[in-house]
């Protein structure tokens, strides 16, 4: 998959991406991310990328012609057609069901805002879909880019290791994840670890942390828990915890 990035700070990006999974699917060439800053397609002697906004008021808007000259540049760089994604406040929530469709796409290009945002007629004409990342004001769309990029580039095929994915499938269901504990078993302190872990009852263990997921979706975020159907087994093992929460 190939992500193009339009950004007034290319290097934030292109750093962020070069880490830790997602850096690692790019060495595999699994996942490919390019920056194209639209300083560079400015055609005026002071490579301006902002102009007064009509009608007045503070702040600055984005000018169409660098971007749209960006976007062009993307599009002749590769075959495939591109879906073109602005981040910004007034996007659509990204969900991780809005990831796996991304996550399944050949090209997608990243549009960062800056100032007070690009001239809407950019948006009309050259944006499929603009995203949020959630409901609060950032300085650029860079950050909700860099989200967008990680999320994605952890579902190329290949990109996690076994244990990675199966952690991945175990959970990215649509619940919450389970506690999670390592050694030192024992800490005077903060009491013990769940027996049930130590036990070495492998089909106890899974029981225990898929009762775990649906127990701390159901007391942090029952709404997760309206948007999907539970099995009847997912239904017995939450109804056993809510019966042990509320005695
Ligand atoms: C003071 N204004 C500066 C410009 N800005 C703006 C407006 C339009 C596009 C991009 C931006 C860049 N900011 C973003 C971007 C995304 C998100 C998100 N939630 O995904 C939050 N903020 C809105 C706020």
């Amino acid at each position: 998959m190939r992500i193009d990035v339009v950004s007034l700070f290319p290097d934030f990006v292109r750093q962020s991406a070069a880490i830790g999974v997602v850096g690692r699917a790019q060495q595999r060439e699994l996942l490919q991310v390019e920056t194209w800053n639209p300083r560079d397609f400015a055609t005026d002697n002071y490579r301006t990328v902002d102009g007064r906004p009509f009608g007045g008021g503070p702040g600055m808007v984005m000018l169409i012609d660098p971007l749209r000259a960006a976007l062009a540049a993307i599009r002749e760089a590769a075959p495939e057609p591109v879906h073109v994604i602005y981040l910004s406040p007034q996007g659509a929530r990204l969900t991780q069901k809005k990831v796996e469709a991304l996550a399944g796409m050949p090209r997608i290009a990243l549009i960062c805002g800056r100032y007070e945002g690009v001239d809407e007629r950019l948006i009309e004409h050259e944006v499929d879909e603009e995203l949020s990342i959630g409901d609060y004001v950032l300085s650029g769309g860079e950050l909700g880019a860099a989200v967008i990029i990680d999320a994605v580039g952890r579902l190329q095929e290949g990109a996690l290791n076994d244990a990675q994915s199966a952690q991945q499938d175990s959970f990215s269901d649509g619940l919450l994840d389970c506690p999670h504990y390592t050694r030192p078993v024992h800490h005077d302190v903060w009491g013990g670890v769940p027996e049930v872990l130590l036990s070495g009852d492998h089909a106890a263990i899974r029981r225990w942390r898929r009762k775990q997921s649906l127990g701390r979706t159901w007391l942090r975020r029952p709404d997760l828990l309206t948007q999907r159907a539970l099995d009847d087994e997912s239904r017995a093992l939450l109804d056993e915890f809510r019966r042990e929460y509320t005695r």
